[in-house]
């Protein structure tokens, strides 16, 4: 069991933003002027553009000019080297310590970033001079200290994340890693012993990037580029030290444009649309974590575009950030100017959180990665094997239409895996999202309470007032949120649509077709079939972190209870703290079983079971479902018996997880029951061994058996008990199935099944109170077993 260990210490600090503005090239010199002046090492003015201003703008003393501060400014007579030495070399210094540093910029085409990040021979970029000062600290750290330095250089072009450090790289997939955060699936990491290695590879990168001559920039990136260095750092010799792993991502966006500016059409036109997609993105985050400052929870929307997600540590996650706003001098840049300043002014409000990464994985995860990388093996041994026997079969093809059908093939492959990654994207933005609203939700309710308490007794109107400004800030949070959830849901029903087509172009090529494409067909769905179980495994491994989590909080509770509080004393200072307690009975069972808080309403609950809830069916019967005790707390029967939300998950369909929720009764969970833990149908010792079981649907119905007084399932038990008047007490065995939930509501000696999601009709059950998956209590199972358990 995981025991609570103290946290790496955590530092908050903001975003810095330099802005950087570059000098009039030829023609701008000739034809343009400058309006942009750098006031001193921090200021920056743009002078009005309108030179010849009208009566009333004159005598009214109207201009357009406008001034900014930033935490540093540098003019055109500045070398990537100042650069680099005022606002960079601080936070670089930190990756050999174990911290992250993203350094990305941010500006309109043409208007230096790649200059800035990449640069040239004579005036070498952020990138090369961070790469020389990483390399140059390891060498100063000296003998004692073991370091392993890794790089890996994408590119996201038109929305897809391609391998710059491979020759041909295919598509590559984001994966949410609960440990990790967002990685690039199949993305290669070459281990680099020195500088010059990395700038060999960032060259060959940098030739394989797509560029392209626009009328704004001669040679304009097409592509966002991400360049990543992990240091590791151990001390040397050590059997168990620390290893303090750092992280440097190094950004080079795309120049955003208008197609009217660039002159572009055609494939360049598609570029711009989808470089803009993702700035627009970029610059949305930007807006919403800026207002998230002062406005509590707006939902940042990250997963809008495939940037953003890669960006979203850098933004507002673990990482020093520094952003290199880009500006051109020239009066007709004036417009692209404003609008990146306006940026870089909001992106000072963002706030990041800085901690150092020490190694402290635990095993279960270890292994559930090793089994990930063993997966990713086997699915690239199988796009080998695959990429050979096409080969085979086109030397034999002399068929012009089988070839074009194979091609066909290989276009709706590559949807089918677009298809299941967005359709994962959008279901969890709508749980972000609902988490969010969630958190605003439980804030609206402390408002109003203290509202009616300030109109009630003190009556001080400044503090009502205030009270209601930001009541007004969360509603409009939450309105904002609900709309983007409505969103998504229609693009999940757009994907869902899009699904459906796919699936009727396989089935029809199927009927029309000979065995080799049929066997192509089947040789990818073995591929997504791959793909699948390794999405699944991240899940397994989300939910393996989540119950730790629960298990350090519980700890964590514990010794709050050991400082002899009471619940009102401890809601106090942790609202102090800025900490809601949305869930008190999570508590319940650390205080020796006394009854708390009963009067909860949707909004103070656990997240999960809100998202069932709001949702309905076509939302959880896709993501997850779960089961709330609160159908049975009101119930005499259920007086003095456990009364906390019982959490139950299921993920995609051949994993079947089943988390330990720490009210619901985990003192049984792993334990056999015996007579003497019962007493009038409630238990009445409370054993303390603990187990949270996960097991394959599969082999369900054998793995739960029964036994005299208790069922069993792989090691939790279900606490049956027979009663004369009522064959069996299943006290609370609560079960999600994918499409299926229930609860049992007990009306007097009988109980009803309440269908909670989309499922067939429920029976009535002879028993007092229970709730039951109905695949598994079904009629035959149960004589099999042999118990008189009858549906009406
Ligand atoms: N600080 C600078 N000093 C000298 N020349 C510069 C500077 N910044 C940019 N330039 C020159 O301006 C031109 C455009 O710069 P660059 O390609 O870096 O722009 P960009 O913002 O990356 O454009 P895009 O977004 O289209 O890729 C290049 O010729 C570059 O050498």
């Amino acid at each position: 069991m995981p025991s609570l260990k103290a946290p790496a210490s955590k530092k908050t600090t903001t975003l810095t933003v330099a802005v950087r503005c570059r000098p009039l090239n030829g023609i701008e010199r000739r034809r343009c002027r400058n309006i942009i002046q750098v006031t001193d090492d921090k200021g920056v003015t743009v002078l009005d553009p309108d030179l010849a201003k009208d009566y009333l703008d004159r005598i009214q003393n109207r201009t357009k000019e406008k001034s900014y501060k930033f935490d540093y400014a540098f003019g055109p007579e500045c070398k990537n080297e100042d650069v680099y030495r005022r606002s960079i070399a601080s936070t670089i210094a930190g990756i050999v310590q174990g911290l992250n540093a993203t350094v990305f910029a941010y500006g309109s085409t043409g208007s230096g970033k790649t200059h800035t990040m990449v640069g040239t021979q004579k005036d070498p970029g952020l990138m090369v001079l961070s790469l020389h000062m990483i390399f140059d600290l390891i060498k100063k750290a000296g003998s004692s200290n073991e370091f392993e330095v890794t790089c890996s250089y994408l590119e996201v072009y038109n929305e897809v994340i391609y391998d710059l450090l491979e020759k041909s790289s295919g598509h590559l997939e984001l994966r949410e890693d609960p440990v990790q955060g967002i990685v690039v699936a199949g993305l290669k990491k070459i281990k680099v012993k020195s500088a010059d290695r990395i700038l060999e590879l960032l060259n060959m990168g940098n030739s394989r990037r797509k560029t392209e001559s626009t009328e704004a920039n001669a040679t304009s990136s097409r592509s966002h580029a991400v360049l990543e260095i992990t240091v590791k750092r151990k001390q040397r010799g050590q059997y168990c030290s620390e290893v303090l792993q750092g992280k440097l991502a190094l950004v080079d966006l795309a120049g955003s444009e208008r197609a009217s500016e660039t002159k572009s059409g055609g494939q360049k036109l598609r570029d711009g649309a989808n470089i803009n997609r993702s700035l627009l993105a970029l610059a949305n985050c930007i807006n919403a974590l800026g207002k998230q400052q002062k406005r509590g929870l707006a939902y940042v929307p990250y997963r809008n575009s495939k940037l953003t997600r890669i960006l979203k540590d850098g933004l507002s996650g673990n990482s020093q950030t520094i952003m290199v706003a880009t500006i051109s001098p020239a009066v007709d840049q004036y417009h692209h100017t404003i609008n990146t300043l306006k940026y870089a002014d909001r992106a000072k409000e963002i706030k990041t959180h800085i901690q150092k990464n020490i190694g402290t994985l635990d095993n279960h995860v270890a292994d559930y990665r090793k089994m990930i990388e063993s997966l990713q093996v086997e699915i690239s041994q199988l796009r080998s094997e695959l990429a050979q026997k096409e080969s085979q079969l086109s030397l034999k093809v002399t068929d012009k239409a089988a070839d074009d059908e194979l091609a066909w093939l290989n276009i709706l492959s590559l949807e089918i895996g677009e298809n299941v990654q967005e359709r994962i994207n959008l279901q969890n933005a709508l749980f972000e999202l609902e988490e969010a609203n969630l958190h605003n939700r439980n804030e609206l309710q402390h408002l109003d309470a203290a509202i009616v308490k300030q109109q009630v007794g003190e009556k001080d109107d400044a503090v009502v007032q205030t009270l209601r400004s930001r009541r007004q800030v969360i509603l409009d949070n939450i309105r904002d949120n609900d709309e983007a959830g409505a969103n998504y849901m229609k693009e999940i029903e757009e994907n869902e649509k899009n699904r459906r087509q796919l699936q009727e172009m396989i089935d029809e090529a199927i009927k029309r077709n000979g065995n080799r494409t049929y066997l192509r067909i089947l040789s990818q769905y073995r591929l997504l079939g791959m793909t699948n179980a390794e999405l699944q495994f991240e899940l397994a491994i989300r939910d393996q972190v989540i119950h730790n989590h629960q298990e350090a909080q519980q700890n964590l509770w514990k010794m709050i209870m050991g400082l002899g509080l009471d619940q009102k004393q401890i809601i106090d200072l942790a609202a102090k703290q800025g900490i809601t307690i949305e869930d008190w009975t999570e508590t319940q069972d650390l205080f020796g079983g006394s009854k708390l808080s009963p009067n909860r309403t949707a909004a103070s609950l656990s997240p999960f079971w809100a998202c069932n809830r709001n949702f309905g069916p076509s939302f959880s019967s896709t993501a997850c479902i779960f089961q709330h005790w609160q159908n049975f707390r009101s119930r005499d029967h259920f007086e003095g018996q456990w009364e906390g939300s019982t959490l139950c998950r299921e993920e995609h369909l051949s994993s079947y997880y089943m988390l330990s929720h720490s009210h619901f009764p985990s003192p049984y969970h792993g334990v056999k029951m015996t007579e003497e833990h019962w007493a009038r149908g409630k238990p009445v010792h409370y054993p303390e061994k603990r187990t949270t079981c996960a097991c394959n649907p599969t082999s369900f119905h054998d793995d739960f058996y029964h036994q005299k007084d208790h069922w069993q399932l792989n090691g939790r038990s279900q606490c049956v008990r027979e009663e004369s008047s009522c064959p069996i007490v299943i006290n609370q065995p609560l079960f999600a199935n994918t499409a299926e939930v229930y609860s049992i509501v007990p009306e007097s000696e009988r109980v009803f099944c309440n269908k909670l999601s989309s499922c067939p009709d429920m029976s009535t059950l002879h028993s007092p109170y229970s709730a039951i998956r109905p695949t598994m209590f079904n009629a035959t199972n149960l004589e099999y077993k042999g118990h008189p358990f009858n549906f009406v």
